[in-house]
């Protein structure tokens, strides 16, 4: 059985200057400890013009908190104005980057194969996706919503090999549950969540799925968190809102004591 450490990460999606992201910065490393990071990968999730600052204060007081961008250019480099490049984010020593976010879905239209050349952009500059999947309300008012996230997992996941597809992670986000205040049930939650493990076993194998984390996100808060990660199959939360706010997020990252 493997042991998968669970992943708290903070998505600012368009919030947050390169100064407001050092003092956000600074109050979670103030409060958060050696016991903390030793149970829980610790990232924030920055927009682009905040990483090169993030990157600075994370190297210079030697911070133990991961980071990374909210997306990432199919492309390594050329005319493709406005895109920012695996290369570049690498240069920036991120660990993560986030795919696919149903924000990018909707607003500019990414479909599964510009997320799957994402993806595969990403492992090749060394950095790990957070591919995000998830279905809208009227999907899963029709009760297609396991069928739908695992159409997008599987376009996501296209002719990636097991040895990058085992270090990947899978945030499952219900659209209907982002930015709402609606936190899906951690019973349904569990029930998409165990359907993507079962559906990376089958494409992959049981060891590739075993180790893959899989992230919920979607209102979670420091008071429905501990509920969501006690079910077997959720690794962690991608968190939006509340990881503006450092006290929360912090209590979110101990989820253990909420
Ligand atoms: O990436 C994060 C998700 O979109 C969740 O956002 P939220 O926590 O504000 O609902």
């Amino acid at each position: 059985m493997t042991t998968r450490t669970p992943l708290m990460a903070g998505n600012w999606k368009m919030n947050l200057n390169h100064l407001e992201a050092i003092a956000h910065v600074q109050k979670l490393a103030f409060a958060l400890a050696d016991k903390d990071y030793d149970a829980v990968e610790v990232a924030v999730l920055p927009p682009f013009t905040d990483l090169r600052s993030v990157q600075t204060l994370v190297d210079g007081d030697k911070l133990k908190i991961k980071y990374g961008a909210q997306d990432v250019s199919a492309q390594d480099s050329g005319a493709y104005t406005g895109e920012i490049s695996g290369p570049m984010l690498a240069k920036l020593k991120c660990t993560y980057v986030v795919i696919g976010h149903s924000e990018r879905r909707q607003y500019h239209n990414e479909t599964d194969e510009l997320v799957n050349a994402k993806v595969k952009a990403a492992f090749k500059h060394g950095l790990t996706p957070i591919l995000c999947i998830g279905e809208e309300l009227h999907v899963r008012e029709a009760g297609d919503h396991v069928t739908h996230t695992l159409t997008q997992l599987e376009g996501g996941l296209k002719d990636l090999p097991a040895e990058q597809a085992e270090s990947i992670v899978i945030a499952y986000e219900p659209v209907w549950a982002i930015g709402t205040g609606k936190v899906c049930g951690s019973e349904d939650a569990q029930e998409v969540c165990a359907a993507i493990r079962g559906k990376i076993a089958e494409l992959y194998s049981q060891d590739v799925a075993d180790k893959v984390r899989i992230q919920y996100g979607g209102s979670v808060k420091s008071g429905n968190v501990a509920e969501i990660m006690a079910k077997p199959d959720i690794d962690g939360a991608l968190v939006g809102g509340a990881s503006l706010d450092a006290d929360e997020f912090v209590k979110i990252v101990r989820f253990r004591d909420q």
